[in-house]
């Protein structure tokens, strides 16, 4: 979704706000998506004034942001993350939809192994029920199967495809995205458990209980911080 100029200067300043909570030592999961890059060029200025951090990226896109901004690397096989910064397509309290940069398999894997997973958000993102479409991972050979499952939990599936080349949206991991309109849900939690259980569904993104704090940038100057 293409963002207003209001709107990006909301979220680079919930995201600069929730990197301020990074300090020294720390390991950082590093989130996709245009409102986490402003976290990780902050964060990439802090190690240049000598913050001493480490980062676990969750998408190509957020390891050569860090690489390029000089924020060493490191990978969940040396290192636990002890905060992880990272954006939603949709906030309702606590839950989340992400996705939307096709990520979320590899975001939820870091933000759920980090001590406290801090989101950054402007406005527009919040809702009081979750109703945006949910971005579902699949084996590519298995998306027929998933559709029609999709269909029995009373959603809408629908394969994203790329928008410069034919064909579908290729995620890091090789697999295909089906986003499925289910209308505004009641129970993400029932729901989750519901798509978790699908053969072929290698992650979906509903992101229930995970978050421990929401920075929301408003229109005016102000950040709120909602804490879970
Ligand atoms: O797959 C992408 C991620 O889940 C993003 O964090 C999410 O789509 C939000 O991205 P943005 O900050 O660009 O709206």
């Amino acid at each position: 979704m293409k963002s207003t100029d209001g709107s990006e200067a909301a979220k680079r300043r919930a995201a600069e706000a929730a990197t301020k909570e990074v300090v020294d030592g720390m390991v950082v999961g590093l989130g996709t998506g245009s409102t986490t890059a402003y976290a990780i060029r902050e964060l990439g200025r802090a190690v240049d004034a000598g913050l001493d951090v480490r980062g676990i990226p969750t998408s190509y896109q957020s390891r050569s942001l860090a690489r390029e901004v000089g924020i060493p690397l490191t990978t969940l096989d040396d290192a636990t993350p002890d905060v992880a910064i990272d954006g939603a397509d949709q906030f309702a309290a606590g839950d989340l939809v992400k996705g939307g940069g096709a990520a979320h398999a590899r975001e939820k894997v870091v933000d759920a192994s980090a001590d406290r997973l801090l989101v950054v958000a402007d406005e527009s993102k919040r809702a009081a029920r979750l109703d945006h479409p949910v971005p579902v991972e699949v084996l590519p050979d298995a998306a027929p199967t998933v559709e029609a499952a999709v269909r029995d939990l009373g959603g809408d599936p629908t394969l994203r495809v790329a928008t410069r080349k034919d064909g579908p949206v290729v995620t890091d991991n090789g697999n295909v995205v089906l986003d499925c309109a289910f209308g505004a849900v009641d129970s993400p939690t029932d729901l989750a458990g519901g798509l978790s259980a699908v053969p072929g569904c290698v992650e979906h993104g509903l992101f229930v209980g995970l978050a421990d704090a929401v920075y929301v940038g408003g229109a005016d100057e102000e950040v709120t911080v909602e804490r879970y």
